[in-house]
């Protein structure tokens, strides 16, 4: 059993999270919001959290959390970490939308804690990253180009999943996304070896990436498509368990699933 603060206890993650920690008989030590939030001091929903409240996270003692999870904003990202490193507890930051600063934000905590950062924490996606970069590298002169689509009431585009895919998909043609991104597709003639994004926002879609490496003729297209958060969820307090049992450092899902290695591996065999 863990102690587990919730970051964006409110917000649809976090509701789902607080879900996923019941159903494992893991202990909530804190449901976190924004100071300005409506729902601060406010009672948790569901009745097997009854007598717990919303907080901004400053009543919490180092030693009371054992691991953090954080669904919350990119502009929270300095004061979670600030809080994780004052509690001393992992953490597993979820938050898509960041900047380059909050990625050397992130390197600069993972030197003092355990940091794992996801995108998206669905086992999926960790092996799709890697599909990505097999079928860029192997079908070299194909063009490339990544679909997202989700709800409508997503803040960021393209996703973060949709760059990680991208990154993925530019690494197996040995560059940077950075160098080759087109960015959300506008008009104009393409420009070959970049990379483009296209963004669909609709009612309740919970989360769907494609990947399309396309030469005249042929194409092949890895598809991901989520129904359902807790599959987020699930992978959160998944890897949150591992984290916890980590020296300091910054991580990724597939650290934790170690899908590299079964990928090595089943590469040797065929
Ligand atoms: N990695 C993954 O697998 C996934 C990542 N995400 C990402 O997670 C994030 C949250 O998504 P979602 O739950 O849909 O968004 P919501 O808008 O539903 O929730 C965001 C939550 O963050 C809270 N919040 C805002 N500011 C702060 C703050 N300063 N400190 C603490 N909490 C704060 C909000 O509460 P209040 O305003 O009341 O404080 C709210 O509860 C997004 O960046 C999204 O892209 C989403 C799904 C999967
Ligand atoms: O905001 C969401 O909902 C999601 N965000 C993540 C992203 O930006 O990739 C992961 C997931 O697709 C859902």
């Amino acid at each position: 059993m863990m102690k587990v603060a919730v970051i964006g206890a409110s917000g649809r993650m976090g509701q789902a999270v607080l879900q996923e920690l019941i159903a494992q008989g893991h202990e909530c030590a804190a449901a976190i919001v924004s100071e300005q939030s409506s729902q601060l001091g406010q009672a948790l929903d569901d009745p097997r959290l009854a007598g717990r409240h919303y907080s901004s996270g400053r009543e919490l003692e180092p030693g009371s959390v054992d691991v953090m999870i954080d669904f919350s904003l990119p502009q929270a990202l300095s004061h979670n970490l600030a809080l994780a490193q004052h509690l001393g507890a992992p953490i597993v930051v979820c938050t898509t939308g960041l900047a380059d600063a909050d990625q050397d934000t992130l390197a600069q905590a993972s030197q003092s804690l355990p940091v794992l950062y996801a995108a998206n924490t669905s086992v999926g996606i960790a092996l799709m990253e890697q599909l990505v970069t097999l079928a860029s590298a192997g079908f070299a002169d194909a063009d490339i180009e990544i679909l997202e689509a989700h709800h409508a009431a997503k803040r960021d585009a393209p996703s973060g999943t949709a760059l990680v895919l991208g990154e993925a998909a530019a690494t197996g043609r040995g560059t940077t996304l950075a160098q080759s991104t087109a960015g959300i597709r506008g008009d104009g003639p393409r420009q070959a070896g970049s990379i483009g994004f296209a963004v669909l926002r609709a009612a309740d879609i919970v989360g769907e990436h494609s990947v399309y490496l396309a030469q005249t003729g042929e194409r092949i297209e890895l598809t991901h498509r989520i129904r359902d958060r807790q599959v987020f969820a699930r992978g959160a307090v998944q890897a949150a368990q591992w984290l916890a049992g980590q020296p300091a450092g910054r991580y990724k899902m597939r650290d934790m699933l170690d899908t590299k290695a079964l990928l090595q591996r089943l590469l040797h065999e065929i």
